[in-house]
Parts: structure tokens; sequence; C-alpha cells
């Protein structure tokens, strides 16, 4: 936390643990599983939402966007040593969540840049690329445009500016020979998402296959070994809203045995599910916090055009079990989840040929994102946070929730000097909400961490009180309509996990001029560190890396910031502020006296849920730098 001992500046060139001291670590702290290879492999990541630099302040998701484009070239080379296949793929959600992604006008100029420096093979669409317009055109003129036949949009398309027709934003299928021999068949499939952006049309998956084009790919008279599907869609079917059910049984009604191998997301946690004997789905988090491993074994002559090592691998473990106990099916699986850190990365990169971790490429990416942040000033320090403060990790409204403070936050902040002695709500929703806070200091890039969505704030003036002051219990007990629709359930949400790694290590970053040789110093306190305790289909042995479980409570969907009031006097009337992501919610609620026609800025387009906590922050004694608590050595 140095940085936060000095005046409000800058703490440029900061960067985070790029090589875990030997030695420093026990065992137990980092893996000690070497990967299961099988003929098929697949490296996974999804809902990155622009976390390239990893995670600044949690040295066990420390890994930047450079180790992984050093570990998957690695791993390339790897799989081709060992005669097997492997695939990298990425299932969407590339912005909304950190200042590399979320600083620039539109998101994602620059990030995307650093994001395709990894040689994927598959990537599909998320739904934060389909909210606002710009973004979506960026998709097909930037993302599409690069990745070419391997951006695969099953049921994404966008009204074309030229001929006002709709178009697929990226490829609908990809049939593709392995360098192995496999014949692969590839969809992107994004959940039935509703909240998109007017100018794209999200196909329900029920339509899309019943679609002709799908139908030719499903009857493709090329042979077809196996089936790919990624998706921004949770890995498991029941109440999550994914689709990838009904993609299962539209491939199956023509390939009952063929396998299916479902990629992922959306729903931020880590996740296996079997289907069927032939049939698993793998989901790899958030963040840059996970990166996903699936490998499968089983092909042979008889089943495929696979014409590299069979059974599997020599040298290495390979996939045992069978998707489910004795059923015929000839493949066998694995899966692991890795922690983003450098310590894993070298751990399964196989280095002791060669030594040393790092390739030129993924060098050359770091060095890019160190630039890419001195440029957009992410590191510069508005404050310093006295404590750690979670989203989920603590009951919410007590001392150490995120909410009580961001409610005081928008109390204080959001106000229209105009009307400032009126009585006021401020609501959004907790979902705007994406990471904790952690003690030490505010940056620039904790800005977007935090709150990264630019949702403005509207109001309808002068909601008689009775009728306001019931608003926010009623959202709550309603449900939010978008969480609905992105079915992220909370039975789902009990094994995401925000870790306050804060607590638990100490870590100095020193500036360091040059990557090769970072200057660290690192403090390890215990063995097994707080992180995801994973419980899926295969058991609870997934997590790469063993951690001790972090407390999780349920959050409500809404929550507010209340100021104008007089004390000792009730209020006749309020003014009801939200944010404009959760219009269509409010108004639901405040019933027929009301529309759209009655909504209108609160204080202007510009300030935006971007705005208010940085604002705060600069302003609130509790977080000047040098405050007791704040003054970090
Ligand atoms: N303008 C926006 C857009 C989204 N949100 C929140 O994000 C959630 C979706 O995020 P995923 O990474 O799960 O796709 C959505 O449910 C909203 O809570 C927002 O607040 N403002
Ligand atoms: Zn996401
Ligand atoms: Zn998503």
């Amino acid at each position: 936390c140095s940085g936060c001992s000095g005046s409000v500046g800058h703490v440029e060139h900061v960067r985070h643990v790029k090589r875990m001291q030997p030695g420093a670590i026990n065992a137990t702290t980092g893996p000690t599983r070497a990967l299961e290879w099988g003929q098929l492999n697949f490296l996974h990541t999804t809902d990155t939402h622009g976390w390239l630099e990893g995670h600044l302040k949690e040295a066990n998701y420390g890994a930047d966007w450079g180790d992984f484009v050093t570990l998957s070239t690695r791993f390339k080379h790897q799989a081709g040593n060992m005669g097997v296949d492997l695939l990298v793929v990425d299932t969407g959600d590339l912005h909304d969540g950190a200042g590399l992604s979320d600083a620039t006008t539109p998101d994602g100029e620059i990030s995307l840049k650093v994001f395709d420096q990894v040689e994927y093979d598959l990537l599909t669409i998320g739904n934060h690329e389909l909210y606002l317009a710009d973004i979506a055109y960026q998709a097909l003129n930037e993302i599409s445009t690069y990745w070419g036949d391997k951006y695969l949009t099953s049921n994404v398309q966008i009204l074309d500016q030229q001929s006002v027709e709709w178009q697929y934003i990226g490829k609908t299928q990809r049939y593709f020979t392995t360098q192995h021999g496999l014949r692969v068949m590839a969809f992107g499939v994004l959940f039935d998402f509703t909240g998109n952006t007017n100018i794209t049309k999200v196909i329900p998956a029920k339509t899309m296959v019943t679609q002709q084009w799908f139908l030719d790919a499903l009857n493709c008279p090329e042979p077809v070994d196996i089936f790919v599907v990624l998706g921004h869609n949770p890995a498991r079917g029941g109440n999550t809203g994914s689709t990838f059910p009904t993609v299962f049984d539209a491939i199956r009604a023509v390939h009952p045995d063929t396998p299916i191998q479902f990629l992922g997301g959306h729903s931020h946690i880590r996740d296996f599910a079997v289907f069927d004997p032939s049939s698993t789905s793998l989901e790899s988090g958030r963040y840059c916090e996970t990166l996903g491993w699936l490998s499968m074994s089983g092909f042979d002559a008889t089943n495929s055009g696979f014409a590299g090592i069979t059974p599997g691998p020599a040298g290495v473990p390979n996939p045992t079990r069978k998707a489910i106990q004795n059923a015929t099916s000839p493949f066998v699986y694995s899966r692991r989840y890795l922690d983003w850190n450098r310590r894993t990365f070298e751990y399964h990169a196989a280095t002791w040929y060669d030594q040393s971790f790092d390739y030129n490429n993924g060098l050359a990416a770091t060095a890019e994102i160190t630039r890419y942040r001195q440029q957009l000033n992410l590191s510069d320090v508005y404050g310093c946070v006295p404590q750690d403060y979670c989203i989920s990790c603590t009951p919410f409204n007590s001392s150490s929730s995120i909410f009580p403070l961001l409610s005081e936050a928008l109390a204080g902040t959001v106000v229209n000097e105009s009307r400032k002695d009126i009585p006021r709500y401020i609501i959004t929703n907790t979902g705007s909400v994406r990471f904790d806070m952690y003690k030490g200091p505010f940056t620039y890039d904790d800005q977007f961490i935090v709150s990264p969505f630019r949702d403005i704030f509207l109001y309808i003036p002068e909601v008689p009180y009775a009728l306001a002051s019931s608003l926010l219990g009623s959202l709550n007990n309603a449900g939010a309509s978008q969480k609905r629709n992105l079915g992220v359930m909370s039975a789902e949400r009990d094994i995401c996990v925000d870790p306050p790694l804060g607590h638990f290590l100490e870590v100095r970053r020193e500036e360091h001029h040059h990557h090769m040789s970072p200057r660290i110093t690192r403090r390890q306190v215990v063995d097994i560190l707080p992180g995801y305790t994973t419980s899926d289909d295969f058991g609870r042995d997934g997590d790469d890396t063993a951690h001790s479980e972090i407390p999780y409570y349920e959050i409500p969907d809404f929550f507010q910031g209340e100021a104008g009031f007089s004390e000792g006097s009730q209020a006749d009337v309020v003014d009801v502020i939200f944010v404009d992501f959760i219009e269509s919610d409010v108004l639901a609620i405040l019933g027929s006296n009301y529309s759209s026609d009655d909504v209108s800025y609160y204080i202007n387009s510009d300030f935006t849920t971007q705005d208010y906590l940085p604002l705060y922050i600069a302003n609130s004694e509790a977080f000047q730098i040098g405050m007791p608590n704040c003054t970090v050595a």
C-alpha cells in the first residue's frame, strides 16, 4: 500500500507480484497436482471484464494478461509436443469491470488490443458487448473483424448501418479440423438476453435451434467428431437461465452419441456439469481470477478422425473419469480451475526444460499494459480506504459491508443544487457494484473496479412520501427484472466468492522499471488462503489450489441513499432518484400514475454511477490520506 502515505498523487509503475519468491509459499498455498492432458484439451477464459492487469491488490490473482499470453503459447507448444490438441476459448463479457477497459471512450478501445494477443481458437459474445450501440458496433467492426471465423455469435445479430438489414455479428458456426484430425462443429450461443440495445437482436435459443442454418449444420454431410458449444451462458441448466439444455436437446435429437462440449460463463462462477455420458460443460469464473482447464480422451479410428496420440499423451497424467459411471461411452474427462497467478502458471507450464517462464510475446503484452495504464493515469490516488469493504462476505448493512458506505456516498454526492432541500431517495441496483474495496489507496482504476457503469441518475420529482418510502422494499420484494432475465439466481451465487485477501496477504509492491527483475517483497502469513471452494458434478477436487471458504451472505437487489430529510418532521413529498438501468423496474412499482414522461435527468447526462464514489472519497474526512488507519506504510 505504498502511495497512501504521501499526498494525493500518483502511484504509477506500481506493478503486481510478478514472481512468487521461491520458498516463500509452502506447498499448501499453490498447485500440487499436474494437469491431466487428454487427446483434446481446452483452456478457457470468461467474463474477463477488462481485468487484464490482473488483481493488483490480491497476489493470488496477480498474473496479468501478458502472463496468460505466455502460458497459452507454452501450452500450445506442449500440446504439439505431446501429439494432442488444445483449443483456447473465451466466452465473452470483455469490459465493464476495470480501468483498462472502461477509462476509454468507447470502453474497450485499448483493452481489446491487449486481449487480442492471446491466440484464441474460438470466441463468443457476452451481454456486456450488447448494452450500448457503439459497443455493439465495436463487437462487429473490431472484435468480429479481427477474429474472423473464430468469433461465433449463433444467435446475435446487428443492424447493418449501410444496408439497414440484420446481419450476424460473428459467424453462426465454425466447422474445422484440428491439428490432429478432429472434425469440430462449433457454435456460440448467448443466453436469452433481453437488455440489449435495439440495434441488436438476440434470437432465443428455442428459435435458433429451429432455424435452417442450424438444422443444416446438424445435418452437415461432413463428419463431425465433436460439437463444441461456447456460450455466454451458465454451464448448467435448472434455474440458472442457461439455454445450453435447449442446444443440447437439439443436437442430441440428431446425434445421439457424438460428444458435445459446452464452455460457458456469465454467472461468474466455477462450475462443471455433466449432461450425459459424452457431454459435459465447464464454466471458468470471472475477472481473471480463474483459468479453466478441461481435457478429454476416448477418440479413436472408430469414432473420429483423430490421428494424434492414443489413448493419451505419455509422461503426464491423463483424464480417467467417465462423465457418468459405468456408462458405455468411450470418453473420459478431467477439469480443473486454476488460480490466476504466476506461481500457478509457472507450475503448469513445464518450465523445467528452459527454466524461465516468460516468452517475448507475453513480456510485450505486459509492457503494453503498463504503458496503457500510465497513459490512462489508472494509478492516480484519490484517497485512502481505511478498511476492507465487501459485497457479500459480511452481512448486508454491517460496518464492513460496502453498501452502507455506498448509500452514504449516494446521499452525499448525488445532489442537484437547485433541489437540495427537497428530501430525496437515490436508488440503484446492487448488481452495479462489481467488486470489493480494499484497505489502502483508492485509485482511478478502483473507481471502475467498484462501479464501472455509466448509468445516469434520473428522477421523478415530488412523489408522495407514502409511495416513495415503500419503493425500495417493493423493488426488493419484486426482484430485479434484469436479474430474472439474466437468470443469476442466489442458489448459484453461493459458490461465487469475492475473496478479501487483503486481510491475509500483505504485499508490498515496489516501483520497478524493468519487468525482468521486479523488486518485490512479500509476506506470506497463512498456509491455506481464503478463496474458491468449488463443488461441481465431479466433486470438490476441481480447484487447482485448495482454499478455505469465504463466508457468503445474500444481498437484496436494490439499495438506496437518503438525504434532505429534516429531523423530527415527516416529508410530504420526496424526489425519487434512480439510475436509468432500473427505470422500468421503478416505473413498474410506481404504477399507472407514473410513466417515462415523468422522468428526467436529476443532475445531467454526464454524472453517472462511475462518478459518485470517487467524488465522495475525495471529499470525505475518513478517506483522506494520512488519516488514522489510512497511513499504510
Ligand atoms: N448498465 C448496466 C449494465 C449491467 N449492470 C449490471 O450488470 C449485470 C450483468 O453483469 P454480468 O457480468 O453478469 O453479465 C446486470 O444484472 C446488472 O446488475 C448494470 O448495473 N448496469
Ligand atoms: Zn460477466
Ligand atoms: Zn454476462
